[in-house]
Formats: structure tokens, sequence, C-alpha cells
């Protein structure tokens, strides 16, 4: 499934820039949601901050680690903010894994920024692991080893929406172990929630952190009183309303010369040869450095165009993570022909070369489609054929050497929302209600730019979009089964906003357009495994299995269901009893009956109970029905059998693990406080295992 559903699980993907999408969830954090607020808040009554006490010229270190790019972006905007109001300071822009650990601290020699997110459930992301580890081991008895003298902020992301018991645990750990080892805390640690509005949250720190400094140089014999202070930061704010008026200036190309004629015409235009204008000039933003642009003679509708970006890999500018490879769809239909265009789908892929486990997920690097990146072109005003010349300066956030219009296609998000200070340069406001007038009616960079006429510069645009992320999808098939095959199974997202605009999602749309045809010829996305070890069948066959799902959470369902009916080809030893309860909008959005009765034919599966909500007689919510056979799942618990859930994390991940306390305190006589308990301990011990996203 997709997941939308579920593969958003990690899908985070999603909409990790987004406000209020999907998000990924689990059963511990939902369990936990009741008392991480005050957990959290227990924690941090003690936190001491000290007052900075470096000089305004002391360098600063930010320094991130980010899975699926959230963080990273933040601390681009940051470096941003920082370089722009400090241009005369030693600013620098490091990832945790790009440096040995015991070389990313300097104490005293600057003040250190970290921003983190968490990711695989109260895990650090990848490329923080390293650092993580060693400044949790790290000792404070010796003297060496001491953080005295190191300043530091910290901002963490997280998301209450699916993992409240581990909301933003790293950053927390990481900030609470620095001030341990004898670092000074400068600001409180906020704590971004991607389950909410993360963009609004970083914001206000951001504005909060830039304030702090201000205050210090004011200290530091400035004499900068409070106001002038909230006056610099509302100059701050002028200066953006003024960018966005994009005055437009005559320059250069970097190696061309430019001919007199433009020199007198072209006031406010650069000379460029990836302008789409008769006199070969474009605008300039007056903010971010120029981007050098090439010729290109080929079309933008050239095949090249729409090619992936394998031929980065091994490069600097590689765009793809490592193990991404090219697989070619070798089958897409509409399994539920007659529930309308939100139907399920079932993408079948070939993966000759691809290793997987039953329960993994499949990361898709989606792109935006044509017309939305010919819109932008037009907007801007470039040639898309035009190269982005490899001699962009370090802070250029994409891979160089590429035409605009490949970057537009594969690396930017233009379906995400622009972060608050970009949407404040195209409303040309400092005070916007990002939540309501950005946010929640999801208005995107070119909705914004159109709707305030705002004519936008490349430049503007790519140092400040929101960066292309992949998407996560559980993986539908078994590889016991389909060692050479992946399928996914996702809903195609499209839905009208409050004011009436369309909206489609950027990835199963994509998806949804890579139609199959019956040739040796074959469309092919860019995707690689994520391994989900949380998520398998047990190892003993005779253990008795209860599979609880709802939507695209069949996905992973399937998966399962193809490899017990493996395990069954095969006779590998007594399978145990097997349960599924499954749910659907209504007997249209049904998908896989025939699934489900083969695994019950052949002994993979002993029964199914398969509900709809609406579109029929007798409608049911899968949590009724789980509740109406809680002796049996109670039953199902006490005889150490595992269970699966997959779904939704807000409404269906939340409805059952209601219906699972209700049943706890029911049959095993416990309060509700021991019924968490109860599950939690299934939890650890691998016996409720969950795939949930919205
Ligand atoms: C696989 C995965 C697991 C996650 N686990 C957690 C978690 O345990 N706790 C939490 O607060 N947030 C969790 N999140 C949410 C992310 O930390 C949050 O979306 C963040 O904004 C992502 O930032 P990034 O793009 O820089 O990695 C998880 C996200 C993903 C993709």
């Amino acid at each position: 499934m997709m997941h939308l559903g579920i593969s958003q699980r990690r899908l985070l993907t999603r909409a990790v820039n987004t406000c209020l999408t999907g998000s990924h969830s689990s059963v511990r954090a939902l369990l936990a949601t009741r008392q991480s607020a005050s957990r959290i808040q227990s924690i941090y009554w003690f936190s001491t901050v000290k007052a900075l006490s470096s000089g305004h010229d002391q360098p600063i270190k930010i320094l991130y680690a980010s899975q699926t790019g959230t963080a990273k972006l933040f601390a681009y905007q940051l470096n941003e903010q920082l370089t722009d109001e400090y241009p005369d300071r030693n600013i620098s822009l490091t990832e945790w894994s790009q440096v040995k650990p015991e070389e990313m601290l300097e104490p005293q020699k600057a003040l250190h920024v970290f921003l983190t997110s968490v990711a695989g459930v109260g895990e650090p992301p990848d490329n923080g692991r390293e650092f993580y580890e060693y400044i949790m081991n790290k000792t404070s008895t010796d003297d060496n080893n001491s953080l005295s003298g190191l300043e530091y902020a910290v901002f963490g992301l997280g998301s209450t929406a699916g993992h409240a018991a581990y909301f933003n645990v790293i950053g927390k750990s990481l900030d609470r172990r620095l001030e341990e080892l004898g670092a000074s805390r400068i600001m409180e640690i906020a704590l971004g929630d991607d389950g909410d509005c993360i963009e609004d949250d970083f914001d206000n720190w951001l504005d909060g952190f830039m304030k702090l400094l201000k205050e210090n140089d004011a200290v530091e014999g400035e004499q900068v009183n409070v106001e002038e202070v909230i006056d610099d930061a509302a100059s701050a704010m002028d200066f953006v309303q003024q960018r966005e008026q994009i005055q437009l200036h005559e320059v250069r190309h970097h190696s061309d010369e430019v001919s007199s004629e433009h020199k007198t015409i072209d006031k406010f235009t650069i000379q460029c040869p990836g302008a789409s204008s008769k006199d070969g000039t474009r605008m300039k933003s007056n903010k971010f450095p120029t981007l050098t642009l090439l010729p290109k003679s080929k079309d933008i509708n050239s095949v090249a165009a729409h090619k992936h970006l394998f031929h980065l890999n091994k490069t600097p500018n590689q765009f793809y993570t490592d193990g991404t490879v090219s697989l070619g769809v070798i089958g897409n239909k509409l399994l539920g022909v007659d529930a309308g265009e939100s139907a399920i789908h079932e993408l079948k892929l070939a993966a000759p070369n691809v290793t997987y486990t039953t329960g993994d997920h499949l990361v898709v690097y989606p792109q935006n489609s044509q017309c939305i990146v010919k819109a932008y072109l037009d907007m801007l005003d470039v040639d898309g054929n035009a190269i982005i010349d490899e001699g962009q300066p370090d802070s250029y956030p994409f891979p160089k050497g590429l035409t605009i219009y490949e970057t537009l296609t594969h690396c930017v998000d233009l379906g995400a929302l622009p972060s608050p200070s970009f949407a404040r340069m195209l409303i040309g406001k400092k005070d916007i209600d990002y939540k309501s007038e950005v946010a929640y009616p999801r208005r995107t960079v070119l909705d914004l730019a159109l709707q305030y006429g705002r004519k936008l510069s490349l430049e503007d645009l790519m140092y400040q979009v929101t960066p292309m992320k992949p998407r996560y999808y559980s993986i539908a098939s078994s590889n016991v089964k389909h060692p050479n095959e992946i399928r996914l199974v996702y809903r195609r997202v499209q839905y009208v906003t409050k004011l009436g605009m369309l909206r489609e999602g950027l990835c199963t749309n994509y998806l949804t357009h890579k139609g199959y045809i019956d040739t040796q010829k074959h469309a092919h996305i860019a995707a690689y495994v994520n391994i989900n070890p949380t998520f398998r069948l047990p190892k003993s066959t005779d253990t008795p299995v209860l599979m609880i799902a709802g939507g695209c959470g069949v996905a992973p369902i399937r998966a399962l269901l193809e490899e017990r009916v493996a395990l069954v080809s095969a006779q590998c030893g007594n399978l145990g009893p097997a349960t599924l309860y499954l749910g659907f909008r209504s007997p249209e959005d049904e998908v896989y009956r025939r699934t489900i009765e083969d695994a019950i034919t052949v002994g993979a599966l002993s029964n199914a109970e398969v509900t709809y909500s609406s579109g029929c007689g007798k409608t049911a919510l899968v949590s009724d029905v789980v509740r109406q056979h809680g002796n049996r799942v109670w039953d199902h618990f006490e005889g150490g059998g595992v269970t699966y859930l997959c779904g939704g994390a807000r409404s269906f991940g939340a409805a059952i693990e209601s219906a699972f306390l209700d049943i706890a305190q029911e049959f095993g006589d416990m309060d509700f406080a021991g019924a968490e308990r109860y599950l939690r301990v299934m939890i650890k011990d691998g016996r409720l295992m969950d795939d949930l996203a919205d």
C-alpha cells in the first residue's frame, strides 16, 4: 500500500515538509500520547539555559542529521539567514557524518547549533548515528572529554502524530547529554512537530535564535536596547518585503562578454544564455548568488530530460541514496475497478537484482509532472534546456550540471508548501498566519506567486524551494514467492482544498502515470529497499498469527499471506492458525478477495472477516468487529500469538488500539493503566507489530 497510507509510514516522506499531512505512527506511540506531554515537561523543567557569552564574531557551526531532508532544509535556511545577517562571521554548515565525531565539537571556538530528526522509531537518522553514539558514550570524567566552554542550541525534529512515546527523543537526549558533559545550553531546546506544522515551529525557533544573537551583540557594547532589537527584527522583515519586489540588475554572464547593446538596455536583467526572453536576459535575485547557465541544444521534451539521475551516481553530485536502482514497471492496474478515481492500484515491478525480505519498504523517487514543471518555467522566464553550470557555489543545494528542466523535474518538490519565510516573501507581508494562509489551504509556491502577482527569479526559487524527498511504500509481495519482483499497493491521492484547488499526491500520481504497456520496453522508476526488521513473520511457523488491516494497509498483509502460502507449498513444518480482520470503504473498494480465499483453501489462513464502512446494507468498522471478537483476541494474546496492525495511523490505528485496551481490561481483568502496560510488553516482545501511516 502506499501508502499513502502506510507507506507513508515512513512516508514520512511525505510530508515531511507539509503541515498536517501524512505521518508515520506506531502502537507504542499511540499508547504513549497521553503520557508524553507531561513527561517531556518534566524532563525540561529543570534544564538550564546560560547566557550566551561568546563574542559576536564567534564562528557558528550548524550541524545537522537528517533522514528525509527536513533537518537539512532547515539547516540550509538557518545558514542563509545567518550569512545574510552576519556576512563577516564564519558560519559553517556540516552534516554529522561529514566529519569524524571527535572532530565535530570545538569548545570555546564556536557556537554549535544542532538540528536532528528521529528516524526508525526512536533511532537517530542514518547520517547521524555515528556521532550520536559517540556523544552518548562519551564520558565526562576524563578532562579531555569535557565539553566545558562549548555553547550550544538544539532544534529537534520529530512527530507527535505517530511517535508520541519517542517524540523528539534524539534531539532531547543530545541536548541533555551535552549539558551533562559540561557544555552550556544557550537556548531551550525546540521540539519541532512534523505531526502538526513543523515549518511554523522552526520559524518561531529561528526568530528566537536570531533575537538572542542580536541581544548578545547588544550586550557586547553596541548599545542596542530591547526596542532596537525588535526594530531590527522588523527591519529584517522589511528587507524580506523589499526582496519580493525583485529588483533587476545588469550583470555579466560568468564567462561571456556582455555586448554593448545589452549593457545599455538591460538595466534590470541578467544577460544569460538560459533566458527564454528574446533579448537573452532574465530576472536576477538581489539576494541569492546568480546561477550561471549554459545553453543546451536538446529540446526539453527529449527523452534525455526525463531520464533518471543515475548518471550522477558516484559523483559529488549524486542524487540517489546508495542502493537505488531502476525498476521496470511490468504491471500497473486498478484493483477495484468500480471504486472510482481513488481506487486501490497495484504496481508490479521487475526487481531481478534487488534483495528484500517480506515486510520491508520500497522507497520511491517521484518526479514532478511535466505540466507543473512547464508552469514554473513560464513563471521563471528561463529556458528549461539551459544547464545549471558545475561552477555554482557550494551553497547551491541541488546537483550541478543538470538542465533546469531536469532539476525542476527530479530535485525539488513543486507540490510542497513554501517555508514561512518564502511564503512571506511571496505574499509580501511580514505578518502572515502561516497555518491559515498557507499550510491548511495547502498553497504552493506557484499558487502564491500567481495569486500575488509575483515574478520569481530562478535563484529565489532554487535557494528556497523544498527539496524532493523519496516516498516510502510497504512492499506487498513476499520475497519467498517472488524473489525477482516487487509489488506495491497504493491509492491515488486527489482532493480539492478549501479554496477549491485540485491537489494531487505527487508520488501516487507519478506512479499512476507509469502505465504498463505490454512490450519489452518498460517504464522505470528509481527506488531502493528499506529494511524493516521490526515487521516480520514469526520465526516459528506454528505461532498463531492475527492480522488486522484497513484500506491500503492490506499491502503488507498481502505480503504475509503470500509468504504463508509459499510456506504451505514448501511444506515448511506446521503452520499455526491465522486470522484476518480487514476493512474497506465499500464492497467496490475491496481488493484481494481471491488471494484471501486461496489462502484459506490451502490452509495458510484459518479465517477472515472483511467489513465495509459504507456502501452496503451491513456496515461495520474493523474496530467494532475486533471488540465483538474480544474473547478470541484475548485468547490469541494470552496464547503467545503475534499480531500485525496495518493501515491509517490517526483513525484506524487509534481505533484498534482503543479496542485492544478495552479487551485487555474486560478479559484480562485489569484497569486502564494495566491494559496499557500489557500492550507495551507485547510491543517490546515483538508480539504486536505495526505498519501504520497517514
Ligand atoms: C522511519 C521514520 C521513523 C520516525 N520515527 C520517529 C520517532 O520515533 N519519533 C519522532 O518524534 N519522530 C519520528 N519520525 C518523524 C521524523 O523525525 C520527522 O518527520 C522529521 O521531521 C523528519 O526529519 P528529516 O526529514 O530531517 O529526517 C520518524 C520518521 C520516519 C521517516
